[in-house]
């Protein structure tokens, strides 16, 4: 397949390598200075888009891409106030975007165990909070990845409400604790704490080759498919 990368820092090398190991093609790389390169293509040029960019610029790429008739996996985290926007627009144009807010398939085991723990802790009396650890260049918080947990919770849970990013907080509202460290790829702990003990539950990113190829496995269901989609419906099909 031919591959147009979107946003070319730290998760576009990755993925360009990873998918170059899978005997993919790179369409173009396009960051902040390049984009105008993005007219040149012709839309037979691409056969799938995957864009991991900034929150600022997320809603921009996306749009182009359906404009332009490509399916698009998109990682981008922190934009997500104009994700039914960009389902509309997916629809209107009988196009393919694919969004996950953390495309290791590790974490999105750790989505159904936090939903499943979620569940038996419904009714105890348990503080919920979670602390999310990231590296110093990340420009949004909460990661992406801690407010799916959060959700996760509050679905399976009425009494949990939503979540609030520390140092506020608020009863029946997950309290997220967002550290920047260092170059920590990324690490989230679900913790319920009572009195007289605590639940945790921890996913620690090595390195950032897990998101990077979940992405390329994305990238590779997508073509020739139509809808919104996410990995829950990639994982049922390779179920
Ligand atoms: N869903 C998932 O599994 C994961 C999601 N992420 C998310 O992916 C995003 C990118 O992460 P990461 O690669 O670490 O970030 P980096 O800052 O390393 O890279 C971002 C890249 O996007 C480019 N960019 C910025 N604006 C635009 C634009 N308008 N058009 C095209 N490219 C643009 C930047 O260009 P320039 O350098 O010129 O500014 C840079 O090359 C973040 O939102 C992060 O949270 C990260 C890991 C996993
Ligand atoms: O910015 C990152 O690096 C990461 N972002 C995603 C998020 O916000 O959840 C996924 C992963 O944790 C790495």
């Amino acid at each position: 397949m031919r591959i147009l990368l979107l946003g070319y820092g730290k998760m576009g090398k990755t993925i360009e390598r990873i998918a170059i190991e899978r005997g993919h093609s790179i369409a173009g790389k396009i960051d902040v200075q390049n984009r105008h390169e993005m007219d040149a293509l012709a839309a037979a040029d691409v056969d799938v888009a995957i864009e991991f960019s900034a929150p600022e610029a997320a809603y921009d790429n996306i749009t182009y891409c359906l404009k332009r008739g490509w399916p698009i996996v998109s990682g981008t985290t922190g934009w997500l106030e104009h994700r039914s926007e960009i389902e509309n627009l997916c629809m209107q144009q009988q196009g393919a975007f694919f969004y996950a807010s953390n495309y290791s398939i590790g974490v999105n085991l750790f989505f159904r165990l936090n939903r499943q723990l979620a569940r038996l802790m419904k009714g105890q009396a348990y503080r919920t909070s979670m602390t999310e650890i990231h590296h110093i260049h990340k420009l949004d918080a909460p990661s992406g990845t801690a407010i799916t947990l959060a959700e996760g919770i509050a679905a399976e849970n009425s009494s949990q409400k939503g979540w609030k990013l520390a140092p506020e907080e608020e009863d029946g509202f997950v309290q997220i604790e967002a550290k920047r460290l260092g170059e920590v790829p990324g690490t989230h702990i679900v913790r319920y704490e009572s009195e007289v003990d605590t639940i945790e539950i921890t996913h620690t990113a090595h390195t950032r080759a897990g998101f990077a190829l979940g992405a390329v496995i994305s990238a590779e269901w997508l073509p020739g498919k139509t809808g919104v989609f996410g990995m829950d419906d990639l994982l049922e099909d390779l179920d």
